[in-house]
């Protein structure tokens, strides 16, 4: 890969649509206020982790975005729809999942998914293409009471995409899935997202299935939000090089033409021509360092975060 494609691939997030935009939400039970001042937005296509000790308010701020509880103050706008003023429209284009999923327990798997899409007039392909991605097979035909809670999730995550939301937000979706489920399901997740520009708000306390699954986080504590956007705060970068380099001077050697470099502040383009040009190789791949993510924690936790 060359320059001039790097600077394609960081135009193109710049240019990236904002999907959900939250502007100084706030929420109160009783006077006791949970959400002070939350304010956060999502690009399409991205998947962003939501974490917070328990009770910070996570449940709270989805279910004000989903229109489930009245928030005493702020906006909220799914792909530029206020949910207020445009209640419908702004709701038609987000889904969620974010207690324990609402089936018809005596019905079939499939009917469930086919009433859901009979009343959201769900095109034919769109709803094989969720029985397929519920990854249910031959369980569709049974009764959904004799499902297990990891199988009813999957099912509940099937019907939510069935209106192929800009915008899903998942409560600890991980919950009740088996090793394999998880692997699968963030799998499917991730190319859903890519594919059809689809934001995805996770909360979990599972960091290293937000590792795994995001593109960056966003931490809540004491009502506000503490923004950690990985490519933004990250200076760590992984690159693969065309030929090993002999004397990586400046790099850290991860494997032999694979390696880390720390950006300091500088310019990620200008850094990578520098490299290209002192080690006299091409910089075939590039990532931001995954090993990062533990020292953002540890920031996050340093200035008293809990996560
Ligand atoms: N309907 C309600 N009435 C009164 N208090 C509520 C209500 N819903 C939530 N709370 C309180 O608001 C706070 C935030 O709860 P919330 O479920 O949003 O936290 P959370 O970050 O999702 O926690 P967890 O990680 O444990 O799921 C908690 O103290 C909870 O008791």
């Amino acid at each position: 890969m060359c320059l001039s494609m790097f600077r394609h691939i960081l135009s193109s997030r710049k240019r990236m649509k904002t999907v959900l935009k939250v502007s100084h939400l706030r929420k109160a039970f009783k006077h006791r206020e949970i959400l002070s001042d939350v304010s956060f937005s999502l690009k399409e296509g991205e998947i962003v982790g939501f974490v917070g000790r328990n009770g910070a308010g996570k449940s709270t701020t989805m279910k004000c975005v989903v229109g489930l509880l009245q928030p005493q103050g702020g906006t909220i706008e799914v792909d530029v729809k206020n949910i207020v003023t445009q209640r419908e429209a702004a709701l038609r284009r987000i889904a969620a999942q974010i207690e324990d999923p609402a089936l018809f327990e005596t019905m079939s798997g499939r009917d469930n998914l086919r009433l859901f899409a009979a009343l959201n007039h769900v095109e034919k392909s769109r709803i094989a293409n969720m029985e397929a991605f519920s990854g249910l097979q031959g369980a569709l035909k049974c009764r959904v009471e004799t499902y297990s809670m990891g199988m009813k999730q999957r099912l509940a995550l099937a019907i939510a995409l069935l209106k192929k939301p800009r915008v899903l937000l998942l409560d600890e979706p991980m919950n009740g899935l088996d090793a394999q489920g998880v692997q699968a399901l963030r799998a499917e997740l991730k190319a859903l997202a890519r594919k059809e520009k689809m934001a995805i708000l996770v909360s979990s306390h599972q960091l290293a299935e937000i590792e795994k699954m995001c593109d960056r986080i966003v931490g809540l504590k004491e009502g506000r939000i503490y923004d950690l956007p990985l490519e933004g705060k990250t200076t760590s970068y992984v690159i693969r090089t065309n030929r090993p380099i002999a004397n990586p001077e400046g790099l850290t050697t991860l494997e032999s033409g694979t390696y880390r470099f720390d950006l300091d502040g500088g310019n990620l383009t200008d850094r990578l021509a520098a490299i290209e040009r002192t080690h006299r190789v091409r910089v075939v791949g590039i990532e931001p360092s995954r090993h990062d993510l533990e020292a953002v924690y540890n920031e996050f936790q340093e200035a008293g975060y809990d996560v």
